[in-house]
């Protein structure tokens, strides 16, 4: 017989961060040039607080409680020597393997694939761009993944939305609306197989290159989780990041 204070043996450990069930990898995807940010160098270099932004980036997929055993930075060839640089300014001692970028956010993708020699495990995707990704967030995702296969955090849209027609426009029920962040965590088999496909202009992230072939589990995102993308998200970030000193 078993009662509440004395657990049965049978009970599995319940999963937490301490104790993932499958080995995890992460791709940071900053092989970009920030055109719309139109600053003088790509915007994952800019500083937020003192730090360039892939830096707060990569140290929240650092936390030891997430337990990622292998972290590749997608970064464009030609910026290798910057970020080598920064790293050794910051002192920055996260090790990581730094992998050529592409034309397109989905090429920089398969590249940062193509370094993951693990024959298994689960994946984050994640935009060197988005710092704020929080431990909770990371971990929600890549534990949804384990039954999931194909899990992305999103948020229900605040504003209205509206669909452009011939003539005017009408609105979307927002309610069955989601915004698509990062991280996008797959079973790395998957992506990989999904990756083996050829590129299409309908990709924008990494759930549109996955969603022909296994259905896509939304999970919680976070409205904190701004993916940097024009001045204005500079300032917002860094009041968030300073909110969290
Ligand atoms: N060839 C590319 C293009 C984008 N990215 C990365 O994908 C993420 C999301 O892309 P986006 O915000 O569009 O970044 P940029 O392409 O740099 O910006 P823009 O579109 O304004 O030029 C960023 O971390 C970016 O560095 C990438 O790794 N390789
Ligand atoms: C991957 C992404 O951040 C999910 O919201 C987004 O699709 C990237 O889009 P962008 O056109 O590269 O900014």
């Amino acid at each position: 017989m078993n009662d509440s204070k004395t657990p049965s043996p049978q009970v599995p450990k319940p999963l937490s961060s301490q104790d993932p069930k499958t080995p995890r990898y992460t791709i940071l995807v900053a092989g970009g040039s920030g055109t719309r940010m139109g600053a003088d160098r790509p915007k994952q270099f800019l500083e937020l607080l003192g730090e360039p932004v892939l830096l707060h980036t990569l140290r929240r997929f650092a936390e030891a409680a997430l337990r990622v055993e292998q972290l590749v930075v997608v970064l464009p060839a030609e910026q290798f020597g910057v970020w080598s640089e920064l790293c050794a300014q910051h002192q920055v001692q996260i090790s990581h393997q730094v992998v050529a970028g592409g034309a397109s956010r989905w090429a920089s993708v398969r590249n940062g694939l193509a370094a993951l020699a693990a024959p298994d495990g689960l994946v984050a995707v994640h935009d060197g761009v988005r710092p704020l990704a929080s431990a909770a967030l990371i971990e929600r995702a890549f534990a949804a993944a384990e039954t999931h296969k194909a899990v992305v955090v999103a948020v229900t849209p605040k504003d209205s939305v509206r669909n452009l027609a011939q003539r005017g426009s009408y609105a979307l029920n927002r309610a069955r609306l989601r915004l698509v962040q990062t991280p996008q965590c797959f079973d790395l088999d998957l992506l990989r197989r999904a990756y083996q496909l050829p590129e299409l202009p309908s990709f924008t992230d990494d759930a549109s290159v996955v969603e022909d072939i296994c259905p896509i589990h939304i999970v919680e995102g976070d409205y904190r989780n701004l993916k940097i993308t024009t001045p204005e998200d500079l300032v917002v970030a860094e009041a968030l990041l300073r909110q969290e000193r």
